[in-house]
């Protein structure tokens, strides 16, 4: 699939943009700065240095959440990014919202309040229905372009994300270009040599239906996290259930364990399980048991064990391409962090093609002092990274397909830098 970027954009116009800014928000209401910010300035700066008047967008949280916020924050921590001024409106696309749209200067940049308080933007449509709602058709006449970033959204059917690809000139940013790039890489190239999955954390079923997408495209599957210990209950081993206070496996496994036996049956050679796992003692310390020995689960069990880590890393090293999807272990905690930090590391240490992905798991990196520069691309997408994965367009590439039929002249995203570009 191939997009228009903002390479094919003429600079100095009035150009839309879509960022993804969900961050997290600490209990006194304060926006946290992360990743998401300074990934997306690129897009951003670049567009506002070529004289573009730079108008964007972007959610915070779901309505009725604690973390469903105002934009406010978010245009403050931008502007630190992008090194300008990010001027605020607390309007999405009334009156108030167009003046300050219309009353911006060349190379300024402004935010509009979260498009979710609008209640078009909310829920889910097909792109006719979304292209067609006040807000889209109020917003498009002020703006030359639409150029999406979003790419951590992009599985969503919001009126933000496609509905102004279908009225508008569209284009991709630089976080969507280089996402859409790696995240696909899995299904859209071949590599030479064995390709390595590490799947682990908390959701079992999106990983799980991974693991059927990539069936063909894995060659090694290295587990841990709930799924691994899930996969270990299908082995036979009295683990993957919930003890007392604990909310992890039963449901995941009565809703996954045929699909379980099922990729264990057919796949199990290309499926490496943890022989150990790491608890916590009765003294607080990390202990770690041998899953032959395991009688009856009676705890926790926070992370792979160290055995299981040394079997790991060598797979890792043998490996063309690695792709990671969810922690092996609590790693938030440093005592369960050595499943998970060690299997970054091993990665970091080779030279093959290597995307970390999940919310959450590439927050580790940052935690263990890890240099993103070591791997080919980390992503700040977790749904919209399964959805890749699993080869299932998103929907405002569907719309960019459209644009592709009826206009002609699209061209072929960059490549990634580090390990062969796809
Ligand atoms: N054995 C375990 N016990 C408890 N938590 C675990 C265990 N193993 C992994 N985790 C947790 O899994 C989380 C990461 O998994 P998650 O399923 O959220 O995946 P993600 O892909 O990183 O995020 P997302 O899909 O939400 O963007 C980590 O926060 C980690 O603490
Ligand atoms: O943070 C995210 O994962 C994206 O912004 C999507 O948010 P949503 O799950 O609330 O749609």
């Amino acid at each position: 699939m191939t997009f228009k970027t903002i390479d094919d954009l003429d600079p100095g116009q009035r150009v839309l943009v879509r960022l993804d800014l969900n961050s997290p928000v600490s209990d006194d209401g304060t926006v946290q700065d992360n990743r998401r910010f300074d990934r997306h300035a690129e897009t951003v700066r670049e567009l506002a240095e070529r004289g573009d008047r730079v108008v964007c967008m972007a959610h915070q949280g779901r309505p009725g959440d604690d973390d469903f916020v105002s934009l406010r924050q978010h245009a403050d921590i931008l502007a630190e990014h992008v090194a300008a001024d990010v001027h605020f409106v607390p309007d999405t696309y009334g009156p108030e919202a167009v003046e300050a749209i219309e009353s911006l200067g060349d190379g300024e940049i402004l935010l509009l309040e979260n498009v979710r308080m609008c209640e078009d933007e909310l829920p889910e449509a097909d792109p006719e229905a979304k292209g067609d709602t006040e807000f889209v058709r109020t917003l498009a006449p002020e703006f030359d372009a639409y150029v999406n970033d979003a790419y951590s959204a992009a599985h969503r059917e919001h009126a933000s994300l496609v509905g102004f690809p279908l009225v508008l000139p569209s284009y991709a940013g630089r976080v969507m270009e280089t996402e859409y790039e790696a995240n696909t890489a899995i299904a859209s190239r071949t590599f030479d040599g064995q390709v390595t999955m590490v799947v682990g954390g908390t959701k079992a079923t999106d990983v799980i239906s991974v693991m059927e997408a990539l069936d063909e495209t894995v060659d090694r599957f290295l587990l841990g996290g709930i799924a691994g210990e899930l996969f270990l209950r299908a082995a036979g081993y009295p683990v993957g259930e919930d003890v007392e206070g604990m909310d992890l496996f039963d449901d995941q496994w009565e809703a996954n364990a045929d699909t379980i036996r099922e990729v264990l049956d057919e796949r199990g050679d290309a499926i490496t399980l943890a022989t150990d796992l790491a608890y916590e003692d009765e003294d607080g310390e990390r202990a770690e048991i041998d899953v032959e020995e395991i009688e009856e689960k009676t705890q926790g069990f926070l992370d792979v064990g160290t055995e299981t880590v040394e079997t790991y890393a060598p797979i890792i090293r043998d490996s063309e391409a690695v792709f990671v999807k969810g922690a092996l272990g609590l790693f938030e905690d440093e005592r369960f962090s050595k499943g998970t930090v060690g299997v970054l590391e091993a990665i970091a240490e080779t030279d093959c093609f290597s995307v970390v992905g999940g919310g959450d798991t590439s927050r580790a990196i940052e935690m263990y002092g890890l240099s993103e520069e070591d791997f080919s691309h980390v992503s700040i997408a977790g749904g919209a990274y399964i959805r890749a994965l699993t080869g299932e367009p998103l929907p405002p590439w569907k719309c960019w397909r459209r644009h592709i039929e009826e206009r002609g002249n699209w061209r072929a995203p960059r490549t990634c830098e580090r390990g062969d570009a796809p």
